[in-house]
């Protein structure tokens, strides 16, 4: 199988943060097209910075990410934003809806930015929508949704453009438990039907029992204690994270 992300040996140092306190230290792993990777840590151990670093929002203060076949760290910065653009699909913990518009013309917004017309597309919004269970909820604006229903919008607009890569930082963190598995849900259905590949953050191991693979970043560092395939359950994510005192 292919990889869509070959991360190598990542360094970051945040300014301010001192030079001999790199959030990441030599991080180094693989997601392959159509896996499901799931990266947990204790707060601050540096997931969403590896995040920002994966989607080519941040720089790495040295290694490589190979996103697609290109190396983000050595393109120049048009040449990142077009492939973040092209080849990544962003969900946020708090959603980051656009209050001021509808719900149809958040999830359209990646396409209105990529200069396509989201008229041209409201089948298609309108299908996803259906998709997604807020087909009835696309006039609406953001403060009049659920937080479940806000998250489904918001993983609508980062399915929208066909983005291979789907990136999610703890994107059931606001919600109520039987809304966060729904989302999780959509993640899974995406993942399955559509061949996205999820890069998923959390904290809460029913979430990471979704994934195919779970990795630990404990100080900045990938712990070898990963779970992969049959061994993935949430027992097994619990187990781990005492073993490792997460
Ligand atoms: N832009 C920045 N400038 C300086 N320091 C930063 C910046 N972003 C993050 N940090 C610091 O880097 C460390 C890692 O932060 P990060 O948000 O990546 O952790 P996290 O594992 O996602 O935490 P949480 O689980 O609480 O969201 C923290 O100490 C944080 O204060």
């Amino acid at each position: 199988m292919t990889n869509l992300l070959q991360v190598h040996d990542l360094y970051k140092i945040h300014a301010g943060s001192g030079e001999d306190q790199p959030v990441l230290r030599g991080v180094t792993f693989d997601v392959a097209e159509g896996d499901f990777v799931c990266i947990m840590g204790p707060s601050g151990s540096g997931k969403t910075t590896l995040l920002h670093l994966l989607s080519g929002l941040d720089e790495p203060s040295a290694g490589s990410v190979i996103l697609a076949g290109k190396d983000l760290a050595k393109a120049k910065e048009e040449e990142r934003t077009r492939q973040r653009r092209d080849q990544v699909g962003y969900v946020f913990q708090f959603f980051h809806l656009m209050p001021n518009l509808s719900v149809m013309e958040n999830i359209g917004l990646p396409l209105a930015i990529a200069g396509q017309n989201p008229d041209r597309d409201a089948a298609r919004i309108r299908e996803l929508g259906k998709k997604l269970g807020i087909e009835d909820r696309l006039g609406a604006f953001p403060h009049e949704l659920s937080g479940g229903e806000m998250q489904r919008a918001s993983i609508a607009r980062a399915l929208i453009g066909g983005q291979p890569l789907l990136l999610c930082d703890e994107p059931t963190g606001n919600l109520a438990q039987a809304a966060g598995r729904e989302v999780m849900e959509e993640l899974q259905r995406a993942n399955r039907e559509e061949g996205r590949t999820v890069v998923l953050v959390t904290h809460n191991p029913r979430d990471a029992a979704f994934a195919h693979r779970v990795l630990f970043l404990v100080d900045g560092e990938l712990s070898g204690d990963t779970l992969e395939g049959d061994a993935v359950s949430e027992t097994a994510v619990v187990a781990a994270l005492q073993r490792l005192s997460i």
